[in-house]
């Protein structure tokens, strides 16, 4: 088995006349923290999308565990075992914990509005394993909130409703993660500790590999094992944080010191 679970090769995607990834080639290995970084407007979040089937590549190939998975749709994507959060949050606040974690759980629900009416022992049933497995996924990053699972996330503070963003990603055993900007209006310390969970998960040791598009530069020194730096599109250095942050190039794209 290659060590590499993600390749990207020559990805490149133009939007009209924008340019926005331009022949980017890169690959993530198994059970690696990766921080994909660079300025506003590189391209981070674009690699994301065409990863994850929200547009269509211009040119170049994903291949992900061996296998081409460029321009699958996002459905294919997800039954692959790619996941991510997003800048903004998507969660439906009106919803309890439990029924926002379990929407990204679709492959597993089965059965329907009829079936759970007619078969209602087994509906029981997966109800109840679902919810364990959920409480219990809740509970690797906090114990008080896996005791308010049926409260609605409306009523929780940002850092809660990060966590539960993350647990729906993580619901159904993804292999990759895909974090885009998690810190976003956290604060400081409320980023500490969403990373201290995400090391935490990682250390649970079931092979889980994660991209992070990052710009608090601390949090990528914290969690990276390796960073790919993109500006206009371009790869112009990949190494470990303190590599990459001592590279002329980068320091001058991304940190505007000439
Ligand atoms: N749907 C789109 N239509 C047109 N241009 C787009 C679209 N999405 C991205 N772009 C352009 O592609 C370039 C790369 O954008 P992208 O969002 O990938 O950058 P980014 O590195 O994630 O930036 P940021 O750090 O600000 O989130 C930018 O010039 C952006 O304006």
């Amino acid at each position: 088995m290659s060590s590499s679970l993600l390749e990207f090769r020559n990805l490149t995607k133009r939007f009209g006349g924008v340019t926005a990834l331009d022949g980017f080639s890169m690959q993530l290995n198994r059970g690696e923290i990766l921080g994909l970084i660079g300025p506003n407007g590189s391209g981070k979040t674009t690699s994301f999308n065409l990863l994850t089937g929200i547009y269509p590549t211009s040119d170049g190939s994903i291949h992900f565990d061996g296998r081409d998975v460029t321009n699958l749709s996002a459905r294919k994507v997800y039954e692959a075992g790619i996941v991510r959060t997003f800048q903004r949050s998507r969660l439906c606040l009106p919803l309890s914990i439990y029924d926002n974690i379990m929407i990204g759980d679709t492959a597993r629900l089965n059965g329907g509005l009829w079936s759970n009416l007619v078969r209602r022992r087994q509906f029981r049933t997966q109800f109840d394993e679902t919810f364990e497995k959920a409480r219990s996924l809740v509970a690797t990053f906090s114990g008080d909130l896996a005791d308010r699972m049926f409260e609605p996330v409306g009523s929780l503070p940002m850092i809660e409703r990060r966590r539960i963003e993350i647990c729906r990603a993580l619901i159904s055993d993804p292999r990759l993660l895909l974090l885009d900007e998690p810190s976003a209006g956290m604060t400081h310390d409320e980023t500490d500790q969403l990373m201290s969970d995400i090391l935490d998960v990682r250390a649970r040791g079931d092979g889980l590999s994660i991209i992070i598009v990052e710009h608090e530069m601390g949090v990528i020194e914290r969690i990276t094992d390796r960073c790919v730096v993109l500006s206009y599109g371009r790869k112009i250095a990949e190494g470990t944080y303190a590599e990459v942050a001592s590279d002329a190039e980068v320091q001058n794209a991304y940190l505007g010191v000439d």
